[in-house]
């Protein structure tokens, strides 16, 4: 079954995830597998699940609106409902909210519904690294090395299926990304209603977010730095940035289930 994984390669750590995920494949024994660089729409078209990498956000949106990738890229998340994973800046181009965006605003593609706060920790100089437990990799699993540059986390998990966040686009330099409707046995498959909470920066994650409950005052669950929900998921750090390919790993086995279920329904 070949299956082929996108890389979005507009700017920022693209080359260090497509070393990683071939070396995740590799532990996986994946045989067949096609790792690509995705710069047009046509190579978008080509992948089975896409990776987002880290980079700078405003800096992204522009270049994909600019090669036309952006309402691809959209109907790739949102209406094919394919499996994406964004890191750092991905994880903002995936968020349906963002604060502390540039004047005159910046594209989101969305996807998932939570608002993200960008440059959390602060300026570059403030990055940091820390293990942290992700309780997905499995029971014992060893905390993962998590690399954090200007990262953002979420803040907020939104209502499910509002589409446009009216009362959010009062707010000054927040944008919102456009909706989008699903189509099809698999999207809805892949549909979630609620973000899951796979990660806090703080404390072991053991917490699942409930729609539309603000958890950023909540200071005792902690930074939310990983979510998922259906085929999207996102995370504040940098995997591709260490030699570790655990998350890689878990995630292409994410990608092979969606493929699987794609294929089961015909589509
Ligand atoms: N390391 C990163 O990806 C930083 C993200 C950056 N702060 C942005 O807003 O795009």
């Amino acid at each position: 079954m070949p299956v082929t994984v996108g890389v979005l390669a507009l700017q920022g750590a693209f080359f260090e995830h497509v070393q990683l995920l071939k070396k995740a494949s590799e532990q996986e024994s994946l045989a067949g597998w096609e790792f690509i660089e995705v710069r047009t729409p046509q190579e978008l078209a080509k992948c089975d699940g896409l990776v987002l990498p880290g980079g700078e956000s405003t800096t992204m949106s522009l270049v994909a609106a600019r090669s036309n990738l952006l309402e691809p890229l959209r109907d790739f998340v949102k209406v094919h409902r394919k499996p994406v994973w964004g890191t750092c800046a991905g994880l903002i181009l995936l968020a349906e909210s963002a604060n502390k965006t540039k004047k005159g605003g910046q594209e989101l593609i969305g996807g998932l519904d939570v608002r993200v706060n960008r440059n959390h920790f602060g300026r570059q100089t403030e990055s940091f690294q820390a293990p942290l437990e992700l309780p997905f990799l499995g029971a014992g699993a060893a905390p993962f090395p998590t690399v954090f540059i200007r990262a953002p986390i979420v803040e907020r998990i939104l209502p499910h299926h509002k589409g446009i966040q009216t009362e959010e686009i009062s707010l000054e330099e927040t944008v919102v990304a456009p909706s989008r409707q699903a189509k099809g046995p698999a999207a809805e498959a892949a549909t979630a209603d609620h973000v899951e909470v796979l990660a806090t920066l703080s404390r072991p994650a053991s917490v699942i977010a409930t729609q539309g409950r603000d958890l950023s005052p909540d200071k005792e669950l902690g930074d939310i730095v990983a979510v998922q929900q259906g085929n999207v998921f996102g995370t504040s750090f940098h995997p591709e940035l260490t030699g570790d390919a655990r998350i890689h790993a878990w995630w292409l086995r994410q990608v092979q289930a969606a493929v699987l279920r794609r294929k089961k329904l015909g589509q």
